[in-house]
């Protein structure tokens, strides 16, 4: 590994400043955590810090959207599963956090606020700007070591996790070891063909990744279904319907319908899409083929259209799938996400990221079929075209730089 890890560093005593990613599906409505996935997988990195004094920084969501939330019910979450007291503080690097963090003892776990409440953590930038950051600036002194171990957001330039790196010693915590690890080996060679399945709402790194494994021939086909479908069926010039166009309109992802019809032009044969969808139609789940889809929301993939694309999912040697193909939480609109997954999990290497993902297969019990289940999803596939995640690049400079 290019970068230090947590395993051959000596934290006992020190104040380390742990940067997890507990982002997790949440019910806006109560604020009740839906699945603890990421908790789960995080919690050895916290057990190894027992020994020193562990503050825990993570975001949840993103401004704008529902579920961006304060983070009591995560410290109470992680309390429990790691059987000790862990101390929530609303505050992130102010003058109660530093307080906080001053008084602690070796043991002693304490969670910051979201992170994502500082905007500028919602800003994309290089590692040296975000070490200008009031944001770095100060969670740096407030530590001796930081240990990265959010893997689901390593590909993301945000100043925690470019600039922090930068500012003090940096490691790799744990799960950001096992996934770098375990992505690297089950990539260095898949059997062909290769299918990635493109779904959710994240359009732009979906596209993103779409143009790149198409390009670069690691992909021999890309079916896109969820939200990411209804901007290629948008590229080819089809009707989504009045409340499908307004959700890609406030999502800020109409400007990529552009970015879809360059990626159907160059490899429109490898692009694979559902010839029917679901439409909520009052209470019930109507079917319609996509040239004729009227003013109401498009929220699965047809049942006709599942065959055909599970066929494909099926002759394929290798899957890589991040996103569900439909609003799965409404069991009327979870058939499509269902079966594509079913169909992936037989594939002989079976790569799935995604916090959403990761919990409808935990809730089908078909986990232990996949090759393996990361906890990001953009990182997950991005990190599968080849590219170096900013995480990893700083994290390797702060390596040549403090250790
Ligand atoms: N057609 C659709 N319209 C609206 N939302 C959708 C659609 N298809 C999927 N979704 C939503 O996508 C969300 C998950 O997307 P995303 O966060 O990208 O997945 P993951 O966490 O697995 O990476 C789910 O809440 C689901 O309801
Ligand atoms: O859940 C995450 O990404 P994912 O949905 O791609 O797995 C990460 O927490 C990153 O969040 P972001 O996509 O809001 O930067």
């Amino acid at each position: 590994m290019k970068f230090a890890t947590l395993t051959e560093t000596e934290t006992a005593g020190k104040t380390v400043l742990l940067r997890v990613d507990f982002n997790s599906p949440i019910d806006p409505a109560s604020n009740i955590i839906l699945d603890d996935k990421r908790f789960r997988e995080h919690a050895p990195t916290v057990q190894a810090l027992s020994d020193a004094k562990c503050v825990v920084l993570t975001h949840q969501s993103r401004p704008g959207k529902k579920d961006f939330t304060t983070l009591e019910a995560h410290a109470a979450r992680l309390e429990r599963l790691i059987g000790r007291p862990v101390t929530y503080i609303d505050d992130i690097f102010g003058r109660c956090a530093r307080g906080a963090v001053e008084e602690m003892e070796p043991g002693d776990v304490l969670m910051l606020e979201n992170v994502r409440f500082s905007a500028e953590e919602n800003l994309k930038m290089s590692g040296e700007d975000a070490l200008g950051t009031h944001l770095v600036r100060n969670l740096a002194t407030m530590a001796d070591i930081y240990v990265n171990d959010a893997f689901g957001t390593a590909h993301r330039s945000q100043p925690t996790i470019v600039g922090l790196p930068r500012a003090m010693p940096a490691v790799a915590g744990l799960l950001m070891e096992k996934e770098i690890a375990t992505l690297s080996r089950v990539f260095s060679g898949g059997p062909r063909p290769v299918t990635f399945i493109l779904g959710g709402t994240k359009v732009d790194d979906s596209l993103d990744v779409a143009a790149n494994v198409l390009s670069g021939g690691i992909a021999d086909r890309v079916i896109a279904v969820g939200v990411v479908a209804n901007v290629f069926f948008k590229a080819q010039g089809i009707r989504i319907g009045a409340p499908s166009e307004d959700l890609l309109s406030t999502l800020g992802y109409l400007s990529e319908v552009e970015k879809a019809k360059d990626i159907l032009a160059k490899y429109g044969d490898r692009v694979i899409l559902p010839e029917t969808v679901a439409i909520r139609n009052g209470d019930s789940r109507d079917e319609c083929p996509v040239t004729a889809i009227p003013d109401l929301p498009v929220l699965d993939c047809g049942l006709s259209s599942i065959g055909p694309l599970t066929d494909i999912i099926r002759e394929s040697g290798t899957v890589v799938l991040n996103g569900p193909a439909g609003v799965f939480e409404d069991p009327l609109f979870a058939t499509g996400t269902n079966e594509i997954l079913r169909a992936a999990s037989a594939a002989e290497f079976s790569v799935v990221g995604g916090g959403h993902t990761a919990a409808v297969i935990e809730s089908m019990g078909i986990d232990q079929k996949f090759s393996h289940i990361s906890t990001g999803g953009g990182a997950c596939i991005e990190f599968l075209t080849g590219k170096t995640l900013p995480a990893i690049e700083a994290l390797g400079e702060s390596k040549a730089r403090f250790w």
